[in-house]
């Protein structure tokens, strides 16, 4: 250890994902003495193998699926073709542009601030870069992201075992992939890869679906999933074996018959764990929670350890991309001007599931709610099938359900799977944060004809179970036809 480098700075960050990066940017604004260590490749788990490859493959199999889906239209489209090579290298080559963007970014990084290695703590404010470089810091920064984790027996799957992590490195589709987890990965990527043609099924466990748990909403996405593509989300399966050819998979089918069956691959999809156990965490004496992440202050990105900050994916709570973001930013401004720290600005919870249809939730979540004030709300639904727009563009499949509190008719959250839920999942997380109440939200303008009635619609029926509004009126024809 005689050729340690050694470097004494006011902030350390360690990881420049897209949390680290934000708390550099921040932390910059109130010293120049900075450390910000990297140590595996630049650019993002978002850029490289997270958001954009996903949804450049999801764009690709959008374009298959309309492209033999015109009859509806009275529209044929004759061969339509799904080039394999060229969709993976579309993919790659978008994928690569966009992770140059963040490149570019860490280019302008001071070089003298960028340490390339894997950081550990020895102390509380002493870090160990590999084994060349010591740092000490007056404050730290955790932002060193998640990964993929999976049962141990998956591993006989052997070369043939894909995670997000090698899964856009494929030159080709593959033939076949026995996906397993029917979380927001494994449904995004393998309807997509069901949808090139490629042979999918989808193994979960509990009955988990997505990030759904109103039960109405959850029974419509696998029925609708599981009519396109073979989903069991209670699997029982009882080998995995490397075999010719690909991965041999024993289990118990939806009709309690055993079946074996070769796939080419094996895709894990089954969570993401904290990069927290090998930082050495417990050197820092910082105060963790029962999965040994440390407790903090979601306002400050504080731990117990008021010098130690916590922001992205490594802290297990929010694992999407603008909560790192912004965690990142408010760990780095905190860290900057410590022991000045500030509560940051919070928005309200909102996740978009990329699938067709898509799928969201706003604001707590059905599940909490119910555990948290069970007798304290309405539902209003909507379903989509018969929805005016929704019809005419052929994409009325889904349901929203909106929950708002009795008495004083506060707005409080939604669970959906239908479509143009992107779009819908913002307009309702941002009547949320304005902390609407249902008949505020109606009487905001609603044009004609648009999947937006559909949202009134649910709102119309929550109002009216809150004794706020008129009884809901079916199929209401001033309000327009298939509103
Ligand atoms: C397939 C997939 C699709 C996704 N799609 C979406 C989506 O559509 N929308 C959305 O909002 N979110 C999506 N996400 C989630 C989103 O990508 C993450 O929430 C976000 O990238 C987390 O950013 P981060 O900065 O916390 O972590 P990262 O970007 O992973 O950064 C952490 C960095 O820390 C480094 N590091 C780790 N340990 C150490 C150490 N000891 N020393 C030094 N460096 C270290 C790592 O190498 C890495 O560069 C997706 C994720 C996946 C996997
Ligand atoms: N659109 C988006 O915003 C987006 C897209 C992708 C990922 N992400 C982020 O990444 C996180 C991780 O995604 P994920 O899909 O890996 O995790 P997840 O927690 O969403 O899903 C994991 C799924 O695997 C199942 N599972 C666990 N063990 C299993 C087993 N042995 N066999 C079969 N199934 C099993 C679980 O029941 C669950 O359904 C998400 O929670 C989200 O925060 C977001």
């Amino acid at each position: 250890m005689s050729d340690v480098r050694n470097l004494t700075v006011d902030v350390a960050i360690i990881g420049t994902g897209t949390a680290g990066m934000g708390a550099y940017r921040a932390a910059k604004k109130h010293t120049n003495s900075i450390a910000v260590i990297e140590g595996g490749n630049y650019g993002t788990t978002c850029a490289r193998v997270g958001c954009m490859p996903s949804k450049l493959l999801i764009a690709a199999a959008e374009a298959a699926h309309q492209a033999q889906h015109t009859g509806l239209f009275g529209i044929t489209v004759d061969n339509v073709k799904i080039d394999g090579k060229a969709v993976m290298q579309r993919v790659k080559a978008e994928r690569d542009r966009f992770v140059g963007f963040v490149l570019e970014t860490i280019d302008e990084f001071d070089p003298n601030h960028k340490v390339q290695g894997y950081a550990k703590f020895m102390d509380a404010h002493t870090l160990q870069v590999d084994d060349h470089t010591r740092i000490t810091a007056e404050r730290i920064v955790i932002a060193t992201g998640s990964r993929p984790v999976y049962p141990g027996f998956f591993k006989a799957a052997e070369d043939r075992l894909l995670t997000n992590d090698d899964i856009f490195e494929l030159d080709d589709l593959p033939e076949s992939v026995a996906v397993f987890g029917p979380g927001v990965i494994g449904l995004e990527i393998g309807q997509a890869l069901s949808r090139l043609g490629v042979k999918v099924k989808v193994f979960g466990v509990r009955g988990s679906l997505a990030t759904l748990s109103d039960p109405a909403v959850k029974q419509q996405a696998y029925d609708i999933f599981s009519d396109e593509f073979y989903l069991d989300t209670y699997a029982e399966v009882e080998t995995i074996k490397r075999v010719d050819g690909g991965v041999e998979i024993f289990y118990k089918d939806k009709a309690d018959v055993m079946q074996k069956e070769v796939f080419q691959y094996l895709m894990a999809a089954t969570g993401r764990a904290p990069n927290i156990d090998k930082l050495d965490i417990e050197n820092a004496g910082v105060t963790v929670d029962k999965n040994s992440v440390p407790e903090f202050d979601p306002y400050t990105l504080q731990t117990s350890q008021p010098h130690i900050f916590i922001a992205g994916d490594v802290n297990n709570q929010l694992t999407l991309l603008h909560e790192a973001a912004d965690e990142g930013r408010i760990a780095g401004g905190n860290a900057g001007r410590y022991p000045n720290i500030r509560a940051g600005h919070r928005t309200v919870p909102l996740g978009i599931v990329f699938t067709d249809p898509q799928m969201l939730t706003v604001g707590e979540g059905y599940a909490a709610l119910e555990a948290r004030q069970p007798d304290c709300y309405a539902v209003g639904k909507v379903e989509f099938s018969g929805q005016g727009r929704s019809r005419v563009m052929g994409k009325n499949k889904g349901i929203l359900r909106v929950y708002a509190q009795q008495g004083t008719g506060q707005f409080l959250g939604a669970e959906m799977v239908g479509p143009a839920a992107e779009h819908i999942g913002h307009l309702l997380a941002w009547a949320l944060q304005q902390k609407l109440t249902v008949n505020e939200i109606l009487a905001m303008p609603f044009y004609h004809p648009v999947i937006e009635e559909g949202v009134r619609t649910a709102f119309r029926d929550v109002s009216s179970q809150l004794h706020l509004g008129a009884e809901l009126v079916k199929g209401c024809i001033d309000c327009g036809p298939g509103a």
